[in-house]
């Protein structure tokens, strides 16, 4: 098992072929993935099928070795997408929308298991990845409809000449994912590619290895010809192979900054085209005329869904003044009340983080704030919840933050856990320029009940996206993506449709040509 080769391209392997006992948990069988495949450090290829009582999850275990893919596994799955493609660029729009409007069908029935598989593989809440794997196939329709209104432009000429567009596909595509959403990452990216008539290679966090191959086995059963959607396994190396790759017309990358810069410099050797979706510290506004309730609510959903690891979070919260007391008295309560622990559990808020040096990391920039001045209201400790099994999990109190100023770390870096950060302001223009000054520009949000000062203030701010009286709410009709480092290009929306494909112009001569010459 430990030395088996990863074959995920067509012919493709099922999951369900590598069942075995599994050896920790006496209860159920266990799936072994010999096609992922990182070497030592991370996780999971042995995962318990869904069960509220599997010690395995959430464990801090190491479930299994695995392996990268090497240069031969990548260019086996591209070769097999350029295959695939071959064919499914052929299918006009209605077609394809048949066959992924299947796929969204068979997500939306396996919805529970395969939010449980998410929980295994990540560790969020089953609560939100049951969210997650809903906004999955809502995703896969919408990209269906828009698949079968693909077009192009009629343009009248002089002379009774004209011209036509023609909406065509890039070719085979890269994804690479990040592993806080590895599900709906994989989706996201997926789903507008192959609508355009693109075939796509992922490749998933090696944190995150599992769910990606779900979606692979799902598009295949739905229809799609085989090699379409490959997932390949491994870290930075199989990233970069993927990114050289002369065969990859485009990079889509989801993760941190530092490699969204990486693979814009490989991908800018090939004349590769790139969407990247990076990090933030995106700054949330409270203004005294707010309906605090709803702030409060907002600050949390701002700051807390899957352990604080979502690149969009509001983690910059700017309070003014005013009612400063009585939002620290009334969001540190709430805190106190969230629900930590076994993530397979429906009354759980919070599972665990992903990794013991992502949890150190947190609980690092707690520490440098006290050191720094800040005071902590609540949480910004590691937890143990109190059932044995998951004693070794990398669980961590949510954390508010006091008396934060603008200069600390932990104001101004991404810390990807549940540490909220909060801050005083005076004005609507202190407090605008205060949000601005980073080089970050994924989100934002304000709360206010004056109409005219919520528009003022999302014109104001440099972000992709400014929630106005919520936050965090992504429906996939919305644009979504960055400004300043946080990225370019955008998915979800139709505009997405842009991004994975190009436009082809035919011009039609109707009478002679006037030759110059
Ligand atoms: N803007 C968005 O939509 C969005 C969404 C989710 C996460 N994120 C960001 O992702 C980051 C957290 O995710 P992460 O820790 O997985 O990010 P990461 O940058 O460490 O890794 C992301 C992916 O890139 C791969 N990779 C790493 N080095 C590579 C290289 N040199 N060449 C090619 N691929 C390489 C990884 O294996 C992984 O699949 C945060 O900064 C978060 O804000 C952004």
């Amino acid at each position: 098992f430990h030395n088996a080769k990863c074959i995920l391209p067509a012919p493709y392997t099922k999951l369900s072929q590598y069942l075995h006992p599994c050896d920790m948990c006496a209860s159920h069988s266990a799936i072994k993935l010999p096609l992922i495949l990182n070497s030592t450090n991370f996780c999971h290829s042995q995962l318990c099928p869904p069960s509220p009582v599997c010690p395995l999850v959430s464990a801090g275990r190491v479930l299994c070795q695995l392996f990268p893919c090497g240069s031969e596994e990548v260019d086996e799955a591209m070769q097999s997408a350029q295959t695939a493609y071959l064919k499914w660029r052929k299918m006009a729009g209605m077609e394809r929308a048949r066959v992924m409007l299947e796929a969204a069908r068979i997500i939306r029935e396996r919805r529970e298991n395969i939010a449980r598989l998410e929980v295994i593989n990540n560790g969020k809440s089953v609560t939100e990845a049951l969210v997650d794997i809903d906004v999955a196939w809502q995703s896969i329709e919408y990209y269906a409809g828009l698949a079968r209104t693909l077009s192009g432009q009629h343009v009248q000429l002089p002379g009774g000449a004209f011209a036509y567009t023609i909406r065509e596909p890039l070719g085979v595509c890269v994804g690479i994912g990040a592993f806080n959403y590895p599900f709906q990452i994989a989706v996201t990216k997926s789903a507008p590619a192959l609508a355009c008539g693109n075939a796509m290679v992922f490749k998933p966090s090696p944190m995150t290895p599992v769910t990606a191959v779900i979606l692979a086995e799902i598009y295949k059963e739905a229809g799609v010809p085989d090699g379409l959607f490959c997932v390949v396994q491994g870290g930075a190396e199989t990233g970069t192979l993927l990114c050289h790759h002369p065969m990859a017309a485009k990079v889509s990358f989801t993760g941190s900054v530092p490699t969204g810069k990486k693979i814009m410099e490989m991908s800018a050797k090939g004349v590769k085209q790139v969407t990247l979706e990076l990090g933030g510290k995106s700054p949330l506004i409270i203004f005294k005329d707010c309906e605090l309730e709803n702030a409060v609510k907002g600050a949390l959903m701002a700051n807390f869904l899957t352990q604080g690891q979502v690149c969009c979070n509001g983690t910059r919260v700017f309070v003014q003044k005013e009612i400063m007391p009585q939002f620290l008295e009334e969001v540190v309560k709430r805190t106190k009340a969230i629900a930590v622990g076994d993530p397979l559990l429906d009354g759980t808020r919070m599972g665990a983080l992903i990794s013991k040096p992502q949890l150190d990391k947190a609980l690092q920039y707690v520490s440098q704030a006290k050191a720094e001045g800040g005071k902590v209201l609540c949480g910004g400790d590691p937890f143990v919840p109190s059932d044995p099994k998951l004693k070794g999990g990398y669980f961590m109190s949510p954390c508010v933050l006091d008396n934060c100023r603008d200069d600390m770390t932990c104001v101004k870096e991404e810390i990807f856990g549940p540490v909220m950060s909060v801050m005083p302001f005076d004005t609507e223009e202190e407090v605008i320029r205060r949000a601005n000054n980073t080089t970050y520009g994924l989100a934002s949000g304000v709360f206010t009940r004056d109409i005219s000062r919520a528009h003022r203030v999302a014109e104001n701010l440099e972000a992709g996206t400014c929630y106005i009286n919520n936050y965090n709410i992504s429906p996939v009709e919305m644009p979504f993506g960055g400004y300043k480092n946080s990225g370019f290009g955008r998915e979800n929306g139709q505009v997405t449709i842009e991004y994975y494909s190009q436009l082809k112009t035919v011009v039609v001569e109707m009478g002679n040509v006037e030759s110059l010459f």
